[in-house]
């Protein structure tokens, strides 16, 4: 262990220097199309040495097309990028590298089988000469310079650990030392929290607010106005591809910057709990799954009811997937039952499951929930060919859609969901995530199904398509179905979910209901502490730590300094 990142964590939540000083990167100007969709507009952005500038925008707003235009991964239709003063064109990200650009990509892009020294060098190795003259990688020194840029920026890191075995948060910290170790001054983080416990937050805010004061230009997507505010000097917010807002950020507000991203001010939804609940929907019952070579989902039982939703919490990776997988059927159970609205399912097939009265929205959106090759209006019709959505006209025959209801409904969805899309022939692929996220979500929700299972919801959603998500699911719970939700967001479960319940090493650690969940108490619970005020709803208190003791050696995701 090189250094403790979380040492500094209070260093967050310092205000934000003046903003003034150097451009180290100005965009003027910048255009880019996409056949009749314009991404980005004329967009002006000046970037100064030595400060966090956020850039915010709904889905589909043009964040990604304009940092891939600042990286060289798109080449722009017009306008003007300098560095440093200097106009550049990109030919490719290589060529951004060598400017001194760093970008952290969502999805990283790491070798699991190397460790993380080999990955932080990987294509830019210190060599060393052997005796027949011929140049080695030199790993000693590999090892010395991660330990060296770890120590000066605060990135809690071990250079010898394989990177298949790092949590997501690390993961993420041998992103950064890539971009560090190849001397980026100016580094992208594009939307980093997404995958992070609400303590990796704070110390990766800690290690922005540390490269910055070393005088790290640092460029964060996100679309989290509390991130925003915490951690940024600046804003750039972004809507149809047009900068609408330009704050610093001690004078900005979160209603301004809501107003900017969506025009319009927006209210948050809060839980407003429910009657009673009815019948079961959902009974899963003493449930173990086994990857062959250890429990993954250890004895968990749970209920859902009519009009509930019940939540569960969790660092991703500690067995939240495979329960779901388990009961949706795509994964077997090694042990326990599965009852779907009083049935037992649990050797059932996948599609017998979702006949009974099973809608799920995959956490994978562009794996398991969309056919990225398909048309926006196939997708709108995915599995559910042959039973027509609530209140539609059917326009089936003989079991299948017809396309004209097929192209209809689509239009009704993009419509009500506000789906940003050139029209419903728009294939999937092309989609910005959260509009994609929302064709499926209004897919699932169509059939009115008793049992809804939603993975990850709205993440990399945009708040507009939260709000108006978060509004489908409490109606949908109103109208006397179970939903049960799984999210990485503490938020999201305050707002929504009548029970709590927080796995922890593939085991359900604790429970809790509306009144008693706070994101303290959650946050706890994630990160395998055990509940602190004792037994909760029938948890023991201590179950979390013997499910460390019980899963230390067996739980990838949550790495040894996560847990110190
Ligand atoms: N390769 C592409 N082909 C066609 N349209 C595209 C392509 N890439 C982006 N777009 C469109 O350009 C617009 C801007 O997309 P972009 O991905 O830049 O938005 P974003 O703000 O990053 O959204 P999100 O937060 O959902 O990722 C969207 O309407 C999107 O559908």
């Amino acid at each position: 262990m090189v250094s403790r990142a979380s040492d500094d964590a209070a260093d967050a939540a310092r205000p934000p220097a003046p903003v003034e000083g150097v451009a180290a990167v100005e965009l003027i100007g910048v255009g880019k199309r996409f056949g009749s969709v314009v991404a980005n507009d004329g967009v002006d952005l000046v970037l100064r040495r030595g400060t966090v500038h956020a850039v915010m925008g709904e889905n589909g707003a043009g964040k990604s097309t304009l940092m891939s235009m600042l990286f060289g991964l798109l080449e722009p239709d017009s306008g003007e990028i300098r560095v440093d003063g200097r106009p550049v064109r990109f030919g490719g990200p290589l060529d951004a590298i060598a400017a001194g650009l760093g970008m952290v990509h969502q999805h990283f892009r790491l070798f699991d089988t190397m460790s993380v020294a080999d990955n932080v060098v990987y294509g830019a190795e210190p060599r060393r000469r052997g005796i027949l003259g011929r140049a080695f990688v030199d790993r000693r020194a590999a090892d010395a310079r991660v330990r060296e840029l770890a120590a000066r920026y605060g990135l809690d890191t071990d250079p010898a650990a394989v990177v298949g075995s790092l949590s997501a948060g690390a993961r993420q910290r041998v992103e950064i030392l890539k971009a560090l170790h190849r001397d980026a001054r100016i580094l992208i983080l594009d939307e980093p929290t997404a995958v992070l416990t609400p303590s990796e937050v704070d110390s990766l805010f800690a290690v922005i607010r540390r490269a910055a004061d070393a005088g790290t230009t640092v460029v964060l997507v996100t679309h989290k106005i509390h991130e925003v505010l915490a951690v940024s000097d600046e804003v750039t917010v972004l809507r149809d591809g047009r900068v609408t807002g330009r704050f610093a950020t001690r004078d900005a507000t979160g209603p301004e910057l809501v107003r900017a991203m969506t025009g319009r001010a927006i209210a948050e939804v809060k839980n407003p709990g429910t009657g009673t609940p009815g019948d079961a929907v959902l009974e899963v019952e003493g449930l173990s799954v086994s990857d062959g070579r250890r429990d993954v989902v250890r004895d968990v039982s749970l209920a859902v009811r009519r009009g509930e939703i019940v939540g569960i919490a969790g660092v991703s990776g500690n067995g939240q997937h495979e329960l779901v997988a388990a009961v949706l059927g795509t994964i077997d159970a090694s042990a326990g039952r599965i009852r779907l609205m009083g049935s037992d399912v649990t050797r059932s097939t996948v599609r017998d499951r979702r006949a009974a009265g099973l809608a799920v929205i995959p956490e994978d959106r562009r794996g398991e929930g969309s056919a990225v090759t398909m048309t926006v209006a196939e997708n709108a019709a995915l599995g559910h060919h042959r039973s027509a959505p609530i209140g539609a006209s059917t326009g089936i025959r003989r079991g299948w859609m017809s396309l004209k209801a097929e192209r209809s409904q689509a239009r009704q969805l993009i419509g009500d969901y506000d789906v940003r899309t050139s029209g419903e022939q728009q294939l999937i692929g092309s989609l910005s995530g959260g509009n994609a996220q929302k064709v499926v979500v209004a897919r699932e929700l169509s059939h009115g199904a008793p049992l809804l299972i939603a993975e990850q919801p709205t993440q990399g959603v945009d708040v507009g398509a939260i709000e108006a998500i978060h509004g489908r699911l409490l109606d949908y719970r109103a109208a006397g179905n179970g939903i049960l939700l799984v999210s990485h967001e503490i938020s999201e479960l305050l707002a929504l979910a009548d029970r709590v319940l927080v796995m922890y090493g593939g085991a359900i650690v604790a429970s809790f209901s509306a009144a008693e969940a706070t994101t303290e108490r959650i946050g706890a619970a994630m990160a395998g502490a055990a509940a602190a005020d004792g037994p909760v709803d029938g948890v023991r208190a201590g179950a979390a730590t013997d499910a460390v003791a019980a899963g230390a050696a067996a739980d990838p995701v949550i790495d040894q300094g996560d847990r110190a």
